[in-house]
């Protein structure tokens, strides 16, 4: 029997595509005197979110984004940490900005995120930013949760009407998602699932579009995906072998579509980032 392999979400072609049409969108912006600003915090030494930060700063140079880094130790304090996001609320340069997650134990990220100025919450993540994702106002969108939604939209894979179960329910991907795709201009119906779920296979084998965002390698085998199903990879493990992600590498024997991890919804979330800024600054200059 002939095995048909699923067509790849390529999210690295997909952000290239992004920041081409940016690249003219912030000329645009300089002609007029409007420079948009990235600013980063990261507190503390993970590896994995050097990385990630690193990555933000080259994105917003193959733009034109100019970017601002703070950096600080990992035993910084609330105070210590929560200064430096008042010097960024404050600095005309800086029109929006991120703090890196995870943070070290010791601090409390929610109270974090609500200092930072919701106009400049480049992430979409401060509270009054998920109060406008709620009811459907402008404003900056969680990354990743956007990027999928892109991701899918550009390689036409129907999302109105489509039954979609979303693995996992954190703050990041899970519950901003669900709340993504249930607006109006999405439309799809959404089944979060997460430790509570009683039967997960029996939930996943019922979605047209099925997203692991539950840090679990290979959770989702091809036993529980429906032939034909968009599948997005969002799960990510470092072991000594390397990054692992939710999905099982057989479901791309079953699935219509996956985005793979790597190169699927990652490279996306970082596109989106750099969108989300600006936009902002066009809001800001209309
Ligand atoms: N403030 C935020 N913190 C975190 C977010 C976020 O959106 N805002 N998301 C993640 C980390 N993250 C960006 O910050 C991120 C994760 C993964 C990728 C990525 O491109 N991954 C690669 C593979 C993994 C790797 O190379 O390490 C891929 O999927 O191809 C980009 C950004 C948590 N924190």
């Amino acid at each position: 029997m002939e095995v048909v392999s699923a067509t790849i979400l390529d999210g690295k072609a997909t952000r290239d595509a992004i920041f081409d049409d940016l690249r003219t969108r912030v000329t645009a912006l300089r002609e007029r005197g409007v420079t948009p600003g990235l600013g980063t915090v990261l507190v503390g030494d993970d590896p994995g979110s050097h990385a990630y930060v690193r990555g933000k700063h080259n994105d917003c140079a193959k733009v034109g984004v100019t970017s601002i880094r703070r950096d600080l130790p990992a035993d910084s304090t609330q105070a210590e940490v929560e200064a430096v996001l008042d010097e960024l609320n404050a600095d005309p340069a800086c029109t929006g900005y991120i703090l890196q997650l995870p943070v070290p134990k010791h601090l409390d990220s929610g109270a974090l995120l609500e200092r930072i100025d919701p106009d400049k919450d480049a992430d979409g993540l401060h509270p009054v930013s998920l109060g406008r994702l709620v009811l459907g106002e402008p404003g900056a969108l969680p990354c990743t949760p956007r990027g999928i939604v892109e991701l899918l939209r550009r390689y036409d894979v129907p999302i109105a009407g489509a039954h979609v179960v979303v693995v996992g329910r954190g703050v990041t991907v899970g519950r901003p998602l669900g709340l993504l795709l249930t607006r109006r201009s999405e439309n799809a119906t959404v089944t979060l699932c997460h430790t509570g779920t009683k039967d997960l296979a029996a939930e996943v084998r019922r979605a047209d579009i099925v997203v692991a965002a539950a840090g679990s390698p290979a959770l989702i085998t091809p036993e529980m995906v429906k032939p034909g199903a968009a599948v997005l990879d969002v799960g990510i493990t470092r072991t000594e072998a390397g990054l692992v992600g939710d999905v099982h590498p057989g479901v791309r024997e079953v699935a219509g579509h996956v985005a793979p991890m790597p190169g699927g919804v990652g490279p996306m979330t970082r596109a989106i980032l750099v969108s989300n800024v600006v936009e902002a600054a066009e809001r800001a200059a209309r």
